[in-house]
Parts: structure tokens; sequence; C-alpha cells
């Protein structure tokens, strides 16, 4: 049963039920056998060496007054205490009680036993415990995998509105702007609730249709061929099969956008039906949550948004060859990249020097492993979002020709994840000078450069915990809501995911805020890495529990995929483990300031470094 999808407590619930049924049809049937053999039960009516028993006691009980036995006690005194159930008239009987059921039944005078008697009977009759069971069975085949399956669909409705809401304001009152459009909407405005939705079916159905034609349109001219009028349906058809790259550059933006709204609009996302760009832009839209929803609803949503799991359907690992779908998914993920986390390795010098850091040696990579077709497809696109960012200030332009070097990992998906997990440690590794000393608190980076001479806790104490994440000793020190606000003032990276942006801390709420990597860059979600500069930052900055706890708090976790986190985890304590042997083995005690820490490096996997006697920080590639 357990392997034909049944849960332990829904089986243990059905075998009770079961054994309650057959329990019922036993005793009833033990009821009647009793009402057929009077005789065997009426022989013993008389024996008075257990008491009196219930026939007696109900003969007795009819008379005007109550009877008195030999040593003058009233026969009520001998009644038999109540019977709380009718399970006990068995146990009564087993002991001597011999009575017949049908005799209790029918004891006018002695009421309350029969009606309890009754009640269980009734019970029992009415197919209570089988209807236990039909509870359980309908419980789990029906409605766990509908509740589910209707959460997760919900939540992925929500997630998509909500967002459509925050990006296009003017949305609000969709279904009105919308039955604006036509005539039929003015005459339609006070039918019901269907008509508009088949109103609004047939303005969305235009709108796709007008998307696919003009797409079609603009695809075939720029090959040369002329579109026959009344042909769009055989263009559309093909246009779609066209590969995402060829059609990217005939999207705008503004078109994809009314189309996702339209689609909104009437509650239907069937995103796969749409092509590869439009998806992309969708997608782009989404948090990263809501886009793992997503892919978790069928098989569709997976094979559109895992490339990962595509290439290895595939058994695909030649790069070139790697499907459509693989593709779309890859951009996909490139463009959540880009949105949440690129611009710290492009715009933040930090982070580019961890970025340049990576790249330092690659031809040493290039002859010590292999490199995969795959992987350096994962890592070219890395490379075009990082370098030709629009804030990039890096001198990279040759390494797009080395890319095939350094291959982080096949899926750009799992890049996703492992840099959301890992960007802090590897972008602040080895920053712990009193020139440059920074440091991680509850997922966010904290530039305490300025502030390090003058620690109450001591200088020394703080540059031993920099240059990583911090959140544990930071507060095991149990630091007060005065340090937790100086902290504040001094943020340089807001994760997205680490804040509360529900907390008020007793202040009035702040309005709607628009995130970005800019302050006037485009409006991203919440989710990634965000400039403390950020006009909707800048408002709620400062208000404690914000940002970091106002008091003592277990580290803030930001979401990501559970997997990937454990294994880092995983890793990192084994990485400890043999960084500190190291250490000791090859510098002693005395070779170091700290200890030996450990970083994943997302382009080259884990990295070690610590700081000598001279305050010189090195950075070592351990030898695997
Ligand atoms: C941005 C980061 C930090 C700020 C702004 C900060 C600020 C402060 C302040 C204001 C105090 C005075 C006591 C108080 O008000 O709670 C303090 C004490 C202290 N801090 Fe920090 N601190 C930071 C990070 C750290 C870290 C990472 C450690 C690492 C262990 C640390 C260790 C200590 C110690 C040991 C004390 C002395 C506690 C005591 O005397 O009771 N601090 N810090």
């Amino acid at each position: 049963m357990l392997l034909l999808g049944f849960e332990l407590q829904d089986v243990l619930r059905v075998a009770v039920g079961i054994a309650l049924g057959l329990l019922t049809v036993y005793r009833r049937e033990l009821s009647c056998n009793r009402d057929y053999h009077p005789d065997e039960y009426d022989k013993t009516s008389g024996d008075r060496e257990h008491g009196p028993s219930l026939h007696d006691r109900g003969k007795d009980s009819a008379g005007s007054s109550p009877t008195r036995d030999d040593h003058g006690f009233s026969s009520r005194a001998m009644v038999i205490p109540r019977r709380k159930s009718s399970s006990s008239l068995l146990t009564a009987s087993h002991h001597g009680e011999n009575r017949r059921v049908t005799d209790v039944i029918s004891d006018k005078n002695n009421e309350d036993p029969t009606e309890e008697l009754l009640e269980s009977a009734g019970f029992f009759l009415s197919g209570g415990p089988f209807l236990h069971i039909a509870i359980a069975v309908f419980h789990h085949l029906v409605l766990t995998n509908f509740m589910y399956n209707f959460s997760c669909v919900n939540s992925l409705l929500r997630g998509f509105t909500t967002n459509i809401y925050r990006f296009f304001p003017g949305t609000l009152h969709q279904e009105n702007s919308i039955s604006q459009l036509t005539p039929e909407s003015i005459h339609a405005g006070n039918e019901t609730t269907r008509q508009d939705e088949q109103h609004l079916y047939s303005v969305a159905w235009n709108a796709v249709t007008e998307y696919f034609t003009s797409i079609s349109t603009k695809f075939d001219r720029s090959h040369g061929r002329t579109k026959r009028s009344g042909d769009s349906t055989l263009s559309m058809k093909y246009s779609r099969s066209k590969s995402t790259g060829n059609l990217q550059q005939y999207i705008s933006d503004d078109h994809s956008r009314a189309l996702f709204r339209e689609m909104v609009a009437m509650k239907i996302l069937d995103v796969t039906l749409l092509p590869s760009d439009a998806q992309i832009v969708i997608f782009s839209y989404l948090p990263p949550a809501d886009v793992l929803a997503f892919m978790c609803t069928n098989k569709a949503g997976r094979n559109l948004l895992d490339d990962g799991y595509v290439a290895a359907a595939q058994g695909d690992d030649n790069g070139g060859a790697c499907v459509k779908n693989g593709d779309t998914a890859l951009l996909i993920w490139k463009s959540l990249f880009h949105r949440d986390y690129s611009w710290v390795l492009s715009d933040w010098d930090i982070g580019i020097e961890a970025f340049q850091r990576s790249m330092a040696n690659y031809h040493c990579h290039q002859q010590r492993q292999q490199p995969s077709p795959k992987a350096g497809k994962v890592f070219r696109h890395l490379l075009s979002v990082i370098v030709d960012s629009e804030y990039s200030m890096l001198p990279f332009g040759s390494m797009m020709a080395a890319s095939s070097s350094i291959h982080p990992t096949t899926s750009m998906k799992d890049f996703y994840f492992i840099f959301s997990e890992t960007w802090l440690n590897y972008t602040i590794a080895g920053c712990n000078s009193t020139e440059k000393c920074f440091i991680g608190l509850h997922g966010h980076v904290f530039d305490i450069s300025s502030f390090v001479a003058l620690h109450p806790g001591s200088t020394e104490t703080l540059l031993l915990q920099s240059g990583r994440d911090a959140t544990v000793f930071f507060e095991s020190m149990g630091h007060s809501l005065g340090a937790r606000k100086l902290a504040l003032g001094m943020c340089v990276v807001v994760n997205g995911q680490c804040t509360r942006w529900n907390f008020t801390g007793g202040e009035e709420m702040c309005g709607s805020f628009q995130l970005g990597a800019g302050a006037s860059g485009p409006p991203f979600s919440t989710c990634g890495l965000i400039k403390p500069k950020c006009k909707s930052i800048d408002v709620k900055r400062n208000i404690p529990g914000f940002l970091i706890p106002r008091k003592r708090s277990l580290p803030r976790i930001q979401g990501a995929l559970h997997h990937i986190r454990e294994q880092l985890r995983r890793e990192e304590e084994l990485e400890l483990v043999k960084a500190a042997r190291w250490g000791n083995e090859y510098l002693g005690s005395n070779g170091l300031f700290g200890g030996v820490h450990v970083y994943y490096d997302p382009f080259r996997g884990w990295q070690w470094w610590y700081t000598d006697r001279d305050f010189n920080v090195v950075y070592i590639e351990p030898t695997r």
C-alpha cells in the first residue's frame, strides 16, 4: 500500500476502522445468539452469589418500595454500576450478571442504561466505523492530492498576480481597463461575470494572435519572404519553432508585458504555449520561488524551466545539440541571475575583485581539467551577463575566448541557487584588514572599515571574524539594540530574501516600493541583492528589525534549494577539517592570524584563505 502512495497514517486508520467494524459485527452476532438461547442464561438468574441479577433487580424496582435482603440492605444499593457503554455488558455477563440484552432494552425502570445501549448500538448499526474508513480513504485519495495541487497552483497564480500588479501599477483594475477596449464591453458593463470572462478571453486571444502575427511578419520580412495575407496562422506556426536567439531581437518588452497582462486578466496562464522569448520575459518578472513552483506543477513546466533536467534526460552534454527547451530554461535562469545577483560581480568593487580572483590563472584550469561543452556554454552566458553589464567596469572582453576552460556547473538553474547560497563568503573572502574590513550579518554585507578601530569589543575580535559571515559570533556576544542600530548604517549589500518587508517596528508601514539594481534601474523583485541606496531600502533600512533582528536571534536563512544548501554545508565541514589539517601541517600555529577559512567559489569550487602574521591575506587553491 505504501508503494501505491498511501501514508502510514492512512493505513493505520483503515486498519483500526476495519478492526472496529469486525468487532461490531462480532458483538451484534453475540447479542443475537443470546436472544436465541434464553435457557442458557436463565439458568443462573437466581444466583445471588455475585449480587442480584439485572433481571431480579428489574422485578424489585417494579414494585412500589425497594426490597431488602437478609442483611437489611436495600436491593437498590446492590445495583450494578451504570454501564458506560454496551461493551461493558459483555464484561458484566462474563462475570455472572446474566441478563438478556432484550431485557435490558425493555427495562422501562432503568432508562439510562437502556438509552446508552441504544445509543451505542445506533452508532454501530449506523455504520459509524465504516464511515471512518470511507472518510480516510476519501481524504487520502481525493482531498490530499486535490488540496496539494490546488495550493500549488493557487500560490503560483497569487505570485503571478502580485508581481504583475507590482510591475504594472496601472493594471489594478484590469478587467475594467480591458473591458473599455471594445464597444461590446460598454454594452456588457452590467452583465454577469461569466460574460465578462468570455469577453476577456476573446480580447486576450486577439492579443495573442496579434502578437504571433507581428513576430512572424517581422521574421518573414527579415528573411526576404513575402507573407501572403491570411497566411498568418501558418507563419505563426513556423515562427514559434524558430530559435529563441533569432526571435529575441524582434520582441518589444512592452508587447510581451501587454500579452501577459491580458493572460492574467483572463486567468489562464498557459505560459508553455508562448514562444520562448515571451517566456523568458515573463519569468524574469517572477521571484525564483514562483518559478520553482511553476516547475513543479507538471512535466511540461519542468521541461521548460530545468535546464539540468532536460540535458540529463537527453543524455546531452555536448552543448550545441541541447534541445530548445533546455536553451529556454538556461536563458530564463540567466535573466533571473542578471536581475538578482549579477551586479555584485560587475558593479561592486569587492565583487569585481572576487570575480577577478576566480578568473586568475584560468589557463591552469584548462591544463588540469577537461572542459565540458555544456558547462562552457553556461559559463559563456554568465560572462555575457557580467562583462556586458551596463555597470561593468571589467576588462574581461578577452575572457570569452577562454570560456571553455572554466565550468562551474552544467546547469544555469543550479548556478543560480549555488550563487545565492555562496555569494557572501565568496565576495568578501579575505576582507579583514583595518583598511578593508567587510563582515556578513544575517545575509547582508556590512563595511566596517571605519568602525573596526572603534569597536568596543576590541579591534582584533572584529578582524578575526570579518571577511566572512559572522552572524553566529555577533549573536553569541548578545549585542545590544544600540549596537544593531549602529550596524545598520554600515550595510553595503542588502539581501532581499533576508529582510522583513512587513516589519514596521511600530512605525507607519512604508508605502509601495520599487526595488532595483540601481536607483533608476528597472523594477526588480525583492528576491536578490539590493543596493542600500535603492530608494525603497533607504526608507526602511533604519527601522530596527528590518535588516537585522532587534534582539538575539538565529541567523536568517534565505529561501533557496534545500538540497543545495545541505550539500554545501556538508562539503564545508569536510573542507574545514582539511584546511585546518593543512594549516597545522604547513604553517603551524604561529604562522596564522586566526585559522584557515574556506569559501565556495561558484566558478571554481572550494577555496581557502588565511591571514599570515604580517596581516597579508593568502588565497589557496586546494589540490584535489
Ligand atoms: C557590524 C558589526 C558590529 C558592531 C556594529 C558591533 C558593535 C558593538 C558595540 C556597540 C558593542 C558594545 C556593547 C553593546 O552595545 O552591545 C560591542 C561589543 C562587543 N562586540 Fe561587537 N559589534 C559588531 C560585530 C561584532 C562581531 C562580529 C563580534 C565577534 C565576536 C563582536 C564582538 C564583540 C564583543 C566581544 C563585545 C564586547 C561585549 C561585552 O563587553 O559585553 N562584535 N560591539
